[in-house]
């Protein structure tokens, strides 16, 4: 059979049985190739391959091997350029009190792609049609909203650094955590809402589902069930529990009179054993299993915790029963918690299980500029790129470099420039990491990229093959390393500082109008820092 013929097979099964993954495996996964005994797909985004291989290959391999009707493997190719990114602004979510916004795709549609023709439909013997997810669903309307006025500009208090570090939400194990409505004093941060998530390719698929099981708060009647459980997991850090404080602070604006706990594992469990010591067994199932919303952070912890485990169960399926949402989070997929038995495990996975990977440096820019914004504090363009180029694995990281500058600037009364960046924040990013940054190995570094020698790029010519890299080099020159004019002139042999400036514009222009381009300088960017 066909490769392609094939595909459109599995995604019609996908739509039939698991829809909320049905777009996403539509717009974004490709089949490439096909052997006697493997069919080979690509997504079209980097963090796919590995949401596909953690979550969902097992899968697909079933599903392919049905309709070939033989034992088929799937791999799971890297799309051939994982360095493209493409992140958006934040959108927010509508400010509107009394009318709530429509709501979200489960998972992203890409605006520059057409979705694929309709799968021939041909659905598999033994399995039945299910409450389909709409097939044209449009991404979320934000067009008429507004971000939130930024809070007033509060310097913060230089007599404590450790204050301007977010609390970490580890912080708060041990403690239950509710909405506003039910507890007091409310832990929700109130801060963490989906308007201040920035989100991009990296966090995209969790930050919709987020937003589209929070509204079904305002819209039952739009519920998915294919999203619940959803399961957000990722690597600390980067979000996961800010997107259940979204979901809480969410609800509360549009409908208090929900009931919403948030907890972590840890206090799940502790609460349990409590119960079970002091005999108030159904006081705690009565808390646990009358809720519209239960969030838990951190359930990987639930995998060592053998007590806990039948409650969970219990606790899952009375509430799925009902149809009320359960939001987990995770640093690992239900597949890689350790000791978490199969039933769980699959429970956990029978909803969409939501990757975060750690942001790109598009993401990275976008935060510390918010940030800055937030506190009216203006950062210069050159500063935010030396942070964002050398903390992106981890947004808390990033934040505490970010909060470290503003603190440090404050205190010794200096403006923030790239040389005061560098010397405050030494201890995160050592000076002397690698091999020094100079012009010679990034005009090496381009040269490696595009195959051009060293004499070429440094000479006259200027058939194209030449000219590019030429000009992203003195590009790559300007900003990284944020030389002169006239001394990048000398360093490439040009007669005038004016075809620098010439090709530092150009290179910026085409970056913004053409996806290649911005492509390559990135993952030449990517060479330099990783020297
Ligand atoms: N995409 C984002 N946009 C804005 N802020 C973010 C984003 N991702 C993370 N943050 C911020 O980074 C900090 C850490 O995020 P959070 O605590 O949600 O991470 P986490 O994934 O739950 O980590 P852990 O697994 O360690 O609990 C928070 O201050 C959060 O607001």
């Amino acid at each position: 059979m066909d490769f392609f013929l094939l595909w459109e097979q599995v995604l019609d099964y996908i739509n039939k049985n698991d829809s909320q993954y049905y777009q996403m495996f539509s717009y974004n996964v490709f089949p490439t190739s096909m052997t006697d005994t493997t069919l080979v797909i690509t997504p079209n985004k980097p963090y796919l391959v590995r949401w596909i291989n953690g979550v969902y290959r097992e899968k697909l391999e079933q599903i392919v091997s049905r309709i070939a009707g033989k034992p088929m493997k799937v791999e799971v190719a890297p799309p051939p350029d994982s360095t493209a990114p493409s992140p958006q602004m934040p959108v927010p979510p509508a400010q509107k009190e009394a009318a709530a916004p429509s709501p979200a795709p489960a998972v992203p549609l890409p605006e520059d792609e057409e979705p694929l023709p309709t799968p021939v439909p041909q659905p598999l013997p033994e399995t039945p049609a299910t409450d389909p997810f709409p097939k044209e669903v449009a991404p979320p309307d934000f067009s008429n909203l507004k971000p939130k006025t930024a809070d007033q500009v509060t310097l913060p208090d230089i007599r404590n650094y450790e204050s301007l570090h977010e609390p970490s939400l580890f912080d708060t194990l041990g403690t239950t955590v509710e909405t506003k409505k039910n507890f007091q004093p409310n832990p929700v941060n109130e801060e963490y809402t989906f308007e201040t998530f920035v989100h991009g390719n990296c966090n995209e698929i969790a930050y919709q589902a987020a937003y589209a099981v929070a509204q079904t708060a305002t819209n039952p009647n739009q519920a998915d069930q294919k999203m619940n459980p959803l399961f957000i997991y990722g690597p600390s850090g980067l979000g996961k529990t800010h997107l259940l404080h979204a979901i809480c602070n969410y609800i509360h604006t549009y409908k208090p009179s929900l009931s919403v706990l948030f907890v972590s594992s840890e206090t799940f469990t502790n609460e349990l054993i409590d119960a079970i010591q002091n005999h108030t067994m159904p006081k705690f199932r009565a808390k646990y299993r009358n809720l519209d919303f239960l969030l838990i952070d951190d359930v990987q912890f639930f995998g060592s915790k053998d007590s806990t485990k039948m409650e969970i169960f219990n606790t899952f399926n009375e509430l799925f029963d009902k149809k009320k949402y359960i939001i987990m989070t995770s640093d690992r997929t239900p597949s890689d918690i350790d000791k978490l038995e199969d039933r769980l495990q699959s429970r956990f996975s029978s909803g969409l299980v939501a990757p975060i990977s750690p942001p790109d440096y598009e993401i990275c820019c976008i935060i510390l500029q918010k940030r800055a914004e937030k506190m009216g504090i203006t950062l210069p363009k050159d500063v935010v790129d030396y942070i964002a180029s050398h903390i992106n694995t981890n947004v808390r990281e990033l934040e505490g470099a970010f909060n470290k500058l503003v603190t440090f600037s404050h205190i010794k009364k200096e403006p923030i420039t790239l040389s005061f960046a560098r010397e405050a924040l030494k201890d995160q990013i050592p000076i002397e990491s690698g091999q020094e940054l100079t012009v010679d190995f990034i005009i090496d570094t381009v040269c490696k990229y595009y195959g051009v020698k060293k004499e070429k790029l440094l000479g006259n010519g200027r058939p194209k093959r030449i000219v590019i890299p030429r000009q992203i080099a003195m590009y790559l020159c300007r900003n990284e390393l944020h030389e002169s004019y006239p001394t990048l002139r000398d360093c490439f042999k040009r007669k005038d500082h004016s075809t620098v400036l010439y090709a530092c514009e150009r290179v910026e222009n085409d970056m913004a109008k053409d996806p290649q381009t911005r492509a390559a300088v990135e993952a030449i960017k990517k060479l330099l820092r990783n020297r």
